[in-house]
């Protein structure tokens, strides 16, 4: 009996892989915290902190937290960046700028389109096989950016950029849990589509309560529920510790799934065949998690009549902003 738990640990341990993770706008309002959270991840060994500014700082602080990963700080050069990058395994960019009140996502496409294609040739040139989770906005367009620049180079793999949508499935789980008065860990609500407004869509006729696809009140709170905290803030920025907790939660899937855990799924933005046939490259939906990064994605399954007119006005606006992102970076290649 003890002879097989001890075999069990023995064998755990040893099929454990060694982890770097890179963050890159590591000492952002979302880039500290979430580092900071990664810093807690048992399963990540390395960690490296980039950002154009205090990134050194950030990563002097969260070193001297007691757990076993090393942490290092890189300069904000071509070769820090570089350096930063070599051998991760899992990437997440929350490097951009946030909204202000009144802007919508799209609105910062100006600014963090060239960023975010930027920083992605970087990894396509340092850590090409590298899981990539993008979190800088607008998702929509900022993940076809990423999947064009790694297209121009040779070394796009599917299977390994996800946008980050994670924050919408903890806001639904939440809120709905505030409704109902239950715990949040028990309210697994699916959220498909896109990361901003309308392209937001939550199924909760697949939830433990199918009657709430007809609260439109839940479903604005979910679709917009990123202008909440930016009407609150009130010019300080948007989420960052919400954020920075749903994309620990992201990364520590993809980690558990590289240690082998089976049947991990998470809603994320992704390449898929869904609705290729529309023109819609990209899509979120439930997507189980293997080693490789995605190993199945699921169809969006049984939805209602409310959900399928919630669909179909994410459907056009979603078209245009991943349209948006692909036409940026073949207007715009860079260097
Ligand atoms: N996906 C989501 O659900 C979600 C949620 C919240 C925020 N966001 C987005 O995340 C982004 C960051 O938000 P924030 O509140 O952390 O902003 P922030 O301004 O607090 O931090 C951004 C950081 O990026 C850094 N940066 C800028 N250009 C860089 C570059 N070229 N290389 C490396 N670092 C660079 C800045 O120095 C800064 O530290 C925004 O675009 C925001 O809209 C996405
Ligand atoms: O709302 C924003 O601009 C940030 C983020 O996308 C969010 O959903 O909170």
């Amino acid at each position: 009996m003890l002879a097989s738990r001890i075999q069990r640990r023995a064998f755990s341990a040893s099929a454990r892989n060694l982890s770097k993770v890179a963050v890159l706008g590591a000492a952002g309002g979302i880039g500290q915290p979430l580092s900071l959270l990664l810093k807690l991840n048992t399963r990540v060994t390395e960690l490296a902190l980039y950002d154009i500014r205090g990134g050194p700082g950030v990563a002097a602080d969260i070193s001297h937290v007691n757990t076993k990963s090393t942490v290092k700080g890189y300069d904000p050069t071509p070769s820090g960046l570089a350096e930063a990058l070599k051998g991760s395994d899992i990437v997440l960019i929350p490097a951009g700028v946030p909204r202000k009140p009144g802007m919508t996502r799209d609105d910062l496409f100006n600014t963090n389109a060239s960023i975010v294609r930027d920083l992605a040739k970087a990894v396509a040139e340092s850590a090409p096989e590298a899981k990539l989770l993008i979190i800088s906005n607008p998702v929509n367009s900022t993940v076809p950016i990423c999947a064009e620049v790694f297209k121009a180079r040779g070394v796009y793999n599917p299977k390994k950029l996800f946008g980050v949508t994670t924050l919408d499935v903890v806001r639904a789980s939440r809120f709905v849990s505030e409704i109902k008065g239950t715990d949040p860990k028990d309210e697994n609500i699916t959220v498909i589509g896109g990361h901003s407004g309308v392209t937001i869509v939550p199924l909760f006729s697949q939830s433990n309560h199918p009657e709430l696809s007809s609260n439109a009140e839940l479903v604005n709170r979910v679709q917009f529920g990123g202008d909440e905290v930016v009407k609150a803030k009130d010019g300080a920025g948007s989420a960052t510790l919400s954020m920075a907790f749903a994309g620990a939660r992201m990364a520590d899937a993809l980690l558990r799934a590289a240690d082998g855990e089976k049947g991990v799924i998470e809603p994320t933005f992704v390449e898929s065949p869904l609705y290729k046939d529309q023109g819609i490259e990209f899509f979120s939906t439930n997507v189980e998690l293997g080693p490789n990064g995605v190993e199945k994605i699921h169809p969006i399954g049984n939805i209602d009549a409310n959900e399928q007119k919630l669909v179909e006005a994410c459907l056009g606006d979603l078209k245009k902003n991943i349209a948006k992102g692909v036409a940026f970076v073949q207007e715009n290649p860079g260097n």
